[in-house]
């Protein structure tokens, strides 16, 4: 009885120990040794780290944004354009009892995510608050996992894939410019007409990843009814993902485990979006047994062949999990890049007008683009970098530290997520000029300009974002098509209010005034 006494007693002074050194000691000892280096930050706090600062800076964000050209970093990133303000290019920090190092160094945020790469993972934090929108595909993956998937899926954005994608694009784009001109069907050519184009640019950047994905031959299943309802959930899950980064429930562990109401939604959401996949791939695993040819022309095809072939090692849950990541990775950055775009466009019509007259001369007599000649909308492509510029979809990457190294003079310690803060390198005044708030697209005429190392919207290094050129040529196929069929301008109802729960979306849409050209 006694001995078992002293191992229960050992086990809980054990458990004490361990706690006390996660919680406290570790954290403590990461932020001495980086504020040895004289590096700055908000005071220590045990167990909550830094939340309460970092909520405060955060909510005082006012619901609308003071002018036009405000800048969109004051609204999605207060809490790090503040400490960058307080203690300099780089700062210390914690979240709970995570050890954060905000660095705001072109050349440091480049060591991290390209020449010492390998001494970094995807952070704990992003992955907690992701997993249930992105599951275990590749943008969590690590080490050999993640460079074996990425070799199976590279080839699927590669040039004979994008091809296809492109005839894809191109009748997503068309449907969409048929649903629109619809509007006028029973009314005056000249009526103007009011569309909510951010909900809009999600349904077809939607659209075109579904077909890309699982093929055009879907059977209606993901549009329509069963679109907006996979729209609904999948903006819901991003929600909960993005409220959680600050929030006190980080600090409970197995909190999104708990029987809670909003624990209960997110399930079924992510539920819905599941049964909607697996239905699909289902159906195209039978489809494949029966007709079989071998070239398969969308990304599931190809992942299936992968499963299939005896060489291969990707497993069937692994191909669901790689479908529910590009599913989500691929629709909701375009839409608001495309969204994001539309409503400059309306603000800076001289741009519009110009970007039209590239798309009539290039698109010809022709109703479709050849493929051949995309190369050719340079301000289309220049007005694209200026709103990636402008408006990252990705505000932030972070990365965590696995072994000590050094980048520039800091000594990095395991276990420190590195913040690297895309939005303050892509608004600083430092790197782009006095007028860096200003929409100017010629910025980009110089090719350079997009290789600067302060502008980063698709990532760097291995990491890089497997779908850049997928993204591309959609955001260009989508922005020629309206242009030649529309022209655009801001609604009186339009209230200009980037950010919603730490991403760029506009708080309230993006009401656009709508006349055909
Ligand atoms: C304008 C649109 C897009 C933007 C701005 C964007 C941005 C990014 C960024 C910044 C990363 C790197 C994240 C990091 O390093 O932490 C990334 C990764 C990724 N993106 Fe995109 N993305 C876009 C469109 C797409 C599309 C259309 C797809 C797929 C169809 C896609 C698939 C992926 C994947 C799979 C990764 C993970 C790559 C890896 O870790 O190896 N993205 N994206």
């Amino acid at each position: 009885m006694g001995s078992i006494q002293t191992i229960v007693l050992a086990a809980v002074v054990g458990w004490i120990i361990g706690l006390f050194y996660q919680l406290w000691w570790k954290p403590f000892r990461l932020r001495k040794h980086y504020e040895k280096q004289g590096i700055q930050g908000p005071p220590f706090r045990p167990l909550i780290g830094n939340l309460l600062e970092l909520r405060r800076l955060t909510e005082t964000v006012p619901p609308q944004a003071s002018s036009l050209t405000e800048l969109s970093k004051r609204r999605v990133a207060p809490e790090l354009l503040s400490f960058f303000g307080s203690y300099g290019k780089v700062s210390v920090h914690e979240v709970g009892r995570k050890t954060r190092l905000l660095i705001v160094e072109a050349e440091l945020a480049r060591e991290v995510l390209v020449t010492k790469a390998s001494f970094y993972q995807k952070a704990d934090l992003s992955r907690e608050a992701f997993w249930r929108l992105l599951g275990k595909g590749l943008v969590f993956s690590e080490g050999d996992f993640w460079l074996k998937q990425r070799r199976i899926l590279r080839p699927g954005f590669r040039h004979q894939y994008l091809k296809v994608f492109f005839r894809v694009m191109n009748d997503a784009c068309e449907d969409l410019v048929s649903k629109w001109q619809r509007k006028w069907e029973n009314s005056n050519e000249c009526v103007d007409v009011e569309i909510e184009v951010s909900k809009e640019m999600s349904l077809l950047t939607l659209d075109i990843i579904s077909r890309a994905l699982f093929g055009s031959n879907l059977g209606g299943k993901t549009h329509a009814s069963e679109g907006a309802v996979a729209l609904e959930c999948l903006s819901g899950l991003l929600n909960s993902s993005l409220r959680s980064s600050y929030s006190y429930k980080r600090l409970l562990p197995g909190y999104s485990h708990l029987p809670t109401l909003e624990n209960w939604r997110t399930r079924g959401r992510e539920k819905f979006v599941n049964g909607l996949l697996e239905a699909i791939i289902h159906s195209r695993m039978t489809k494949r047994e029966s007709v079989r040819n071998g070239e398969e022309d969308d990304i599931v095809g190809m992942m299936l062949d992968a499963v299939y072939e005896g060489s291969s090692t990707m497993s069937l849950s692994q191909l669901m999990h790689e479908a529910k990541t590009l599913f989500f990775a691929g629709h909701a950055t375009t839409a608001i890049v495309l969204t994001w775009c539309l409503t400059l466009l309306s603000m800076n019509k001289e741009w519009q007008e110009r970007a039209r007259d590239e798309v009539q001369r290039v698109y010809g007599e022709e109703s479709f683009l050849d493929v051949r000649r995309l190369g050719e909308l340079k301000i289309v492509g220049m007005i694209l970098n200026e709103t990636l510029r402008l408006y990252p979809p990705v505000p932030t990457m972070s990365r965590q530290c696995m072994k000590p190294h050094h980048i520039g003079n800091i000594s990095m310690l395991p276990d420190t997520t590195v913040v690297i803060p895309v939005v303050l390198f892509h608004q600083s005044e430092e790197l782009w000029g006095k007028d860096a708030y200003l929409f100017k697209p010629e910025r980009f005429e110089n090719k350079e300009a997009k290789d600067l190392p302060g502008f980063m919207p698709f990532g760097g290094g291995p990491r890089i974002c497997l779908g850049m050129n997928f993204a591309v040529m959609e955001a260009k196929v989508a922005l020629s098509m309206l242009l030649k069929n529309f022209s655009f301008s801001l609604s009186p109802d339009y209230c200009h209010a980037p950010g919603l729960a730490s991403s760029m979306r506009p708080r309230y849409g993006v009401p656009l005034i709508v006349k055909r050209v």
